[in-house]
């Protein structure tokens, strides 16, 4: 699954937030989107899911666009939002049917999955509750579950790393791993830049609504003529405090 962005001009009202964005995410490639508090990464993520209209340029799957097959689109995305969006009606086991309905994913595969998933995330046991109930990680995981239960062409994830613990963190790795050996394609925007280092194949460095920068860490480091050793958070950091002047 490929993503393309070209030229997009987006943001809420009628006033810009992303100005001129082009980007690609290749099959099987995980990409991190980075850049400041404010920077557009949130913006950019709505726009790809479709609950934010460009304004101008087109975001596409596999050359096609939401309108085109808004069906077929949604269901290659497992989206994971930075904050967790859960039915307060529906139990834990109730959130796993409904995506198993939904997405109309074999009955005996999500069967199988979701104890070893659950255990996994450590929500063994609490099929029962209400996950509106759950801690802020808790319902995280619930979101990462869900996510991948449906084994989406392409994950969206925004800032995954902030509300876990460090072995959820392991696990979930460990996980989009798995995903990725089966060609999915990843991403992820975070400001855990020393985890986006090790994972990530390529970055994008996003400021003020603009693509300041992207490529793979080494391609980042000639880019900006700086030394090998240089890791992505110092780059980050002299980058974007280049462009703040
Ligand atoms: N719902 C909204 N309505 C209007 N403007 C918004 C809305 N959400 C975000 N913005 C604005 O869009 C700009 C980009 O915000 P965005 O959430 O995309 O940043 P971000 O890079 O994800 O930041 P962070 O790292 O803090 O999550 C900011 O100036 C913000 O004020």
């Amino acid at each position: 699954m490929s993503l393309k962005i070209e030229h997009l001009v987006g943001g809420y009202t009628r006033y810009p937030i992303l100005h001129d964005i082009s980007m690609t995410v290749d099959h099987g490639e995980t990409v991190g989107l980075i850049g400041l508090n404010g920077a557009g990464k949130s913006t950019t993520i709505k726009h790809i899911m479709g609950l934010l209209k460009p304004f101008s340029g087109n975001i596409s799957l596999n050359g096609k666009k939401l309108e085109e097959e808004p069906n077929e689109y949604r269901r290659s995305i497992g989206y994971v939002p930075e904050t967790p969006a859960l039915y307060e009606e529906l139990t834990l086991q109730e959130h796993i049917n409904m995506i198993q309905m939904s997405y109309d994913l074999p009955v005996e595969r999500v069967e199988k999955e979701t104890p070893e998933l659950l255990k996994l995330f450590r929500l063994d046991g609490k099929e029962d509750w209400f996950p509106s109930n759950f801690s802020k990680g808790m319902q995280q995981k619930v979101m990462i579950v869900c996510a991948l239960l449906t084994r989406p062409a392409l994950f969206v994830i925004d800032e995954p790393f902030l509300g876990l613990d460090p072995i959820a963190i392991r696990d979930l790795i460990e996980q989009l791993d798995k995903q990725k050996a089966r060609g999915s394609s990843i991403l992820m925007s975070t400001h855990v830049l020393s985890t986006a280092e090790k994972i990530c194949d390529r970055f994008i460095i996003l400021h003020e609504g603009k693509v300041l920068g992207q490529g793979t860490l080494e391609e980042l480091q000639i880019q900006y003529r700086m030394p090998s050793h240089v890791s992505l958070d110092e780059l980050y950091i002299d980058v974007t405090g280049r462009g703040l002047l």
